[in-house]
């Protein structure tokens, strides 16, 4: 049966170093969380913990009403009904596809026709029905992470983990292989927990996304809230930026909107924290996708305009273009602001060819404005938590 991932307060040193600290999540019955974070935020220790591999100085992991991490208790992986697929798939190598798979169940001492017909359905649906006999030398590196995955989707277990397991796929491989991931784990019913690096791949496969900062958990929202509401600058950089500017607030916001001017020029951005009075100083994030190219002579570019102040943004920044990449759809820009700072990833059907002269408009939603004084962050945390975007004063 699904079952309730309760964490609570999560903590782990080695030696003198705090690698977790007190990390809080739930992951509701049948969900897929992501927890995303770069090279040494805790993401692997995290999942060690989960599985029983690691043992935590602290705090709490329940898996529906079974505590397997509580106090003293500390139950072995084989008993907490979870199973793990790994970044270098870790097969035997001296057993078959097959008796991979099958080995989980044979130490279940599951009757052997039984077994040998779960093991050939869950090959079957990880598309290795004609593999079965092969061992791990003569497959491919996708075709062993299929294996890996289907070992783990064989005895059915409640909780699901994932390190990494597509980073070791070229990028045509990573893609057909994460649908697989998602679809199997989703028609299994268990609660999964999967770690990585790669923004991308988190927000395509996750319910929800938490993101790791030096072993603390800073945002936990669906990805959407984190794409269009994340908590501070180090969640934004980490989920896809175009580039930053540095700026004042110019004059109150209205709602949580506000005018802010910079040496690249005047527009409205989303205050993020208490940036309400005039001549707050703010770092200044801004998405790909809330950036508008139009050529400086015609009139496209300048309709994304703000209700609270329509002036501003209706003349957009003067840029220039200084690269153009063609992406199939259309193409990836890089503009050069009049302050000479940059944006990259500036999406347009249409090309604007290198040395162009630009007007850059910017949508305020995906302009987020942190003021760099501590004193105007928000005082409690509980926005990082948000499963919809919420206000912020
Ligand atoms: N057994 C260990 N002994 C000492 N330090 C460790 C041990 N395991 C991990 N660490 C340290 O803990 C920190 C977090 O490591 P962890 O592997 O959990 O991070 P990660 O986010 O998974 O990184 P990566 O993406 O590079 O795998 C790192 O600084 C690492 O060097």
């Amino acid at each position: 049966m699904t079952e309730q991932l309760q964490v609570e307060k999560l903590s782990k040193s080695f030696g003198s170093a705090r690698v977790l600290n007190e990390v809080s999540f739930t992951v509701e019955p049948g969900r897929f969380l992501v927890l995303l974070g770069p090279s040494g935020s805790g993401k692997t220790t995290l999942l060690r913990c989960l599985a029983g591999i690691e043992r935590a100085d602290g705090g709490t992991v329940r898996f529906g009403e079974r505590a397997l991490a509580e106090g003293r208790v500390h139950l072995a992986p084989d008993r907490r009904d979870l199973a793990m697929v790994f970044q270098d798939y870790a097969l035997w190598p001296h057993m078959s596809a097959a008796g991979n798979v099958g080995y989980a169940l044979r130490r279940r001492k599951l009757p052997r026709p039984e077994s040998e017909r779960r093991v050939a359905e869950v090959l079957e649906r990880v598309g290795l029905a004609d593999h079965t006999d092969r061992y791990p030398h003569q497959l491919s590196g996708g075709q062993q992470q299929r294996v890996a995955l289907a070992r783990a989707l064989v005895a059915s277990p409640g909780l699901l983990l994932f390190d990494e397991p597509l980073s070791n796929l070229d990028a045509d491989l990573r893609e057909r292989l994460r649908v697989e991931i998602s679809t199997l784990t989703r028609e299994s019913g268990a609660t999964a927990v999967y770690i990585t690096h790669d923004q991308s791949e988190a927000f395509a496969l996750a319910d929800e996304v938490g993101i790791l900062e030096g072993g603390r958990l800073v945002q936990l929202a669906t990805p959407e809230s984190v794409y269009q509401r994340p908590s501070t600058p180090f969640v934004a950089r980490f989920t896809g930026l175009a580039g930053e500017l540095t700026g004042r607030t110019d004059g109150p916001a209205h709602q949580d909107r506000v005018l802010l001017t910079t040496e690249a020029g005047t527009f409205v951005a989303t205050c993020m924290g208490r940036c309400g009075t005039d001549g707050t100083e703010v770092q200044v994030l801004i998405r790909p996708a809330a950036v508008t190219l139009a050529d400086a002579t015609d009139g496209r570019g300048d309709d994304r305009t703000s209700e609270a102040t329509p002036d501003a943004s209706r003349q957009g920044l003067a840029g220039t273009v200084t690269d153009t990449a063609y992406r199939g759809r259309g193409y990836d820009h890089v503009v050069e602001l009049s302050d000479g700072s940059r944006l990259t990833g500036v999406f347009d059907k249409q090309a604007h060819l290198r040395g162009t002269p630009v007007r850059v408009a910017l949508d305020p939603d995906g302009c987020f404005a942190y003021p760099t004084s501590p004193s105007h962050l928000e005082g409690d945390d509980s926005h990082l938590f948000n499963r919809t975007p919420v206000e912020i004063p």
